[in-house]
């Protein structure tokens, strides 16, 4: 491909952005070759896109061959990568990536948060795992409605995640009955989830979210420290007693060397299921505040709205009943660019050192 028609293509992609990627272009992904005298465009995109594929696909053909380009195929690809984990150069046979989704306070909405990021995930193109580390008081085999689902044995070690809405589920609620009391101290929390992530049969997961307790004590920074973590994300609600608990939350990813990825401010603004008014029952601005503060994105904003509640309690999430209604938009919205986010991470990240052998 000779440099003069390299640079004028290169100038044309520059000038079309990747939706929902902030200050990137399709030059920053794309490769070119040339075959007979025609261009072919290969971009590929490092986050679940099959949304946008066909149509940023149209635009870049578009826009070059209005530029006087013959154009031979342009091709969008989903190439999710494996963000190596900062905490940890272990893995999990199986994953590219795990996700911990963290809140300092309890009841602010961590489980809904993460069961819907993981719908919108799959929605969306990707392959997802669910673990469910709420050793305590786990709550997503209620909220997937399989409840009572026992997992199957894979060979005489490993089991199989229960498959719900098109996810791959692994749940405390799964494998001991509801009247089991949970009596455990730290270091086994740790153990039982280490072993539910080593022993769990996962095939091709590009992102595993990890649903942790709520807290930021003692047992919340040994599954940090255990699990090989590629990013984090903080629920939280806009009152300034949960900002309290989130900035602990932030502190603690910090303090194992977890990137957070973003906040979520859920139950920021409630509507009225009669007449459709909002209010700011839990106050405004918690989300930027702690955003500004910490340097860190609000990846989105969910209204503290009935039908979240009512579905999800019922075992069918808003992403998994109505995938296009308005909060399921804002939940696709977020995993986007938490994804987003975890890309960049690894595209900023320094290439790892070239090892040279000598003979001596
Ligand atoms: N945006 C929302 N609108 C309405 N109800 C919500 C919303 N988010 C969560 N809820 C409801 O609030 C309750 C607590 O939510 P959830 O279990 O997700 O919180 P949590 O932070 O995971 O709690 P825990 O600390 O017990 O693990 C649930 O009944 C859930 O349906």
């Amino acid at each position: 491909m000779s440099d003069a028609l390299r640079q004028q293509v290169s100038a044309l992609l520059e000038s079309i952005s990747i939706p929902h990627v902030a200050g990137f272009s399709c030059a920053d992904v794309a490769e070119m070759a040339v075959e007979g005298d025609k261009v072919l465009v290969r971009i590929s995109l490092g986050f679940p896109c099959e949304g946008i594929k066909q149509a940023l696909a149209s635009n870049v053909e578009s826009t070059l061959a209005s530029n006087g380009i013959q154009v031979g195929g342009v091709e969008v690809v989903q190439d999710i990568p494996a963000i190596v984990p900062k905490n940890t150069s272990s893995s999990i046979g199986g994953v590219k990536n795990i996700i911990a989704i963290g809140s300092g306070k309890g009841g602010v909405g961590k489980s809904t948060t993460s069961v819907n990021i993981a719908l919108a995930l799959a929605h969306m193109g990707a392959k997802v795992g669910l673990l469910d580390a709420d050793i305590y008081g786990p709550s997503q085999h209620q909220m997937l409605g399989v409840a009572g689902k026992r997992p199957e044995m894979y060979g005489p070690n490993m089991i199989e995640p229960i498959k719900a809405h098109g996810l791959s589920l692994i749940s405390m609620g799964n494998l001991v009955t509801e009247d089991t009391p949970m009596i455990w101290r730290g270091p086994m929390v740790s153990g039982a989830l280490q072993q539910l992530l080593q022993n769990t049969h996962w095939v091709d997961v590009d992102y595993l979210i990890i649903d942790m307790p709520p807290g930021t004590g003692d047992i919340q920074l040994t599954l940090s420290q255990a699990v090989p973590v590629s990013g984090s994300v903080i629920v939280t609600t806009p009152q300034d007693i949960a900002l309290l608990d989130a900035v602990k939350g932030i502190e603690m990813f910090r303090k194992v060397n977890i990137p957070v990825l973003g906040v979520v401010e859920n139950m920021s603004v409630h509507t009225c299921s009669n007449c459709g008014h909002q209010e700011a029952i839990f106050g405004e601005e918690g989300g930027n505040k702690l955003a500004k503060q910490y340097d860190v994105n609000v990846l989105g904003r969910l209204p503290l709205q009935l039908d979240i509640r009512e579905q999800t309690d019922q075992g069918k999430p808003p992403v998994a009943t109505n995938p296009e209604s308005d909060v399921s938009l804002i939940y696709r919205e977020i995993a986007t660019q938490m994804t987003v986010n975890l890309w960049r991470q690894g595209l900023a990240a320094p290439a790892a050192p070239e090892i040279s052998f000598s003979d001596d």
